[in-house]
């Protein structure tokens, strides 16, 4: 049947989840900041409102949202991959504390809006810890060209997307020093282990860190020039200072916000995340991309423990 839905943001991916979604049928309504609509005219009678806003937004735009209240039942789609800096929450985290009484869907896939804005076909994750509202998602967002999976495991589904953005910019590094698929290949490998080890502690289920929203999300965005994050460590490597990358590229790249965030997590858990670390100090202008790749090649040596 089709419906009439909110999408919150209007940037890059809040479009391309539009166009899926008309697709289907139904009828949308993208709201954005800067566009001079009422959120509350567009929140009303929607069932589903999907929130494609960049972290930064989230906390200010669920604080709106729980002010205006939503209609009993209406399902709160999270499709954001970041850490507030300010709690460390993720995003589903902040919806779901405005909207206790609300089911939230996490929405996280190897998901690159350009390719998927051509028409290529991709695959994605709906997961939610109430099993009918992932499933309401699901059937509503699939079709023959975006195949949609459900989860049981939110926090580990939002958690693969977002640190995997910290390993596309160490991806980009890679390339843009032209180290090789040797060097990738091994870095993604071990980007896999350090990102399971955190994102275990932080309550999310192994197995899930090796499915679509993990290594899936992983290898999408370590793989591709489309990738923001991706293009944040290629032009460092060539040189560039980040206030310009992040300038040229012009859109969202959350790696940036989230190696920080890591940063604290980690120091503050006690978890050794030495890919993520040398991000951090690349982004902090304390290392050089050579020195990153030193740094990581001299560690001491120890055994390899996959997935851990
Ligand atoms: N692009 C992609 O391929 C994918 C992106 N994502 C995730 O989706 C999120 C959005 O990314 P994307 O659309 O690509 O990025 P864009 O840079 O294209 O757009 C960012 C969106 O967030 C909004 N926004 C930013 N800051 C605020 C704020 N302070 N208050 C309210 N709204 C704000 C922007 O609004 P405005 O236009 O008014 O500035 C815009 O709608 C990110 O977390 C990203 O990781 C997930 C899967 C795929
Ligand atoms: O999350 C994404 C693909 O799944 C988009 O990656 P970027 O934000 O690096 O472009």
């Amino acid at each position: 049947m089709p419906l009439t839905l909110t999408i919150l943001g209007a940037g890059a991916w809040g479009t391309v989840l539009s166009f899926l979604l008309e697709h289907n049928g139904h009828k949308i309504r993208l709201w954005s900041r800067r566009h001079d609509q009422s959120l509350a005219a567009t929140l009303e009678g929607c069932p589903i409102i999907v929130s494609a806003v960049s972290i930064k937004g989230v906390p200010a735009l669920a604080r709106q949202v729980r002010q205006i209240g939503l209609a009993p039942g209406t399902i709160l789609v999270s499709a954001t991959k970041g850490l507030d800096g300010e709690t460390t929450c993720l995003a589903s985290q902040i919806w779901q504390e405005n909207l206790p009484e609300h089911p939230v869907v996490v929405l996280s896939g190897p998901n690159l809006a350009k390719e998927i804005k051509a028409g290529l076909p991709a695959a994605t994750v709906v997961a939610s810890h109430q099993p009918d509202a992932a499933q309401t998602v699901q059937q509503v967002l699939a079709s023959e060209r975006f195949r949609v999976y459900t989860h049981h495991d939110p926090l580990g589904t939002e958690l693969g997307g977002t640190l995997k953005n910290v390993v596309a910019i160490a991806a980009g590094v890679s390339d843009g020093l032209e180290l090789g698929t040797n060097a990738k290949s091994a870095l993604i490998t071990r980007a896999l282990s350090e990102f399971t080890r955190v994102g275990t502690v932080l309550g999310g289920k192994t197995e899930t860190f090796f499915g679509l929203s993990g290594l899936g999300d992983l290898l999408a965005t370590c793989n591709s020039p489309l990738s923001r994050n991706y293009q944040v460590g290629f032009r460092l490597a060539q040189g560039q200072s980040l206030e310009t990358a992040l300038a040229e590229i012009g859109e969202t790249a959350e790696g940036v916000n989230t190696a920080n965030v890591l940063f604290d997590i980690a120091q503050q858990k006690n978890i050794s995340m030495p890919i993520a670390h040398q991000v951090y100090l690349l982004i902090h202008k304390k290392v050089t991309p050579s020195q990153a790749v030193e740094a990581l090649m001299e560690r001491e040596l120890k055994p390899e423990t996959p997935g851990a």
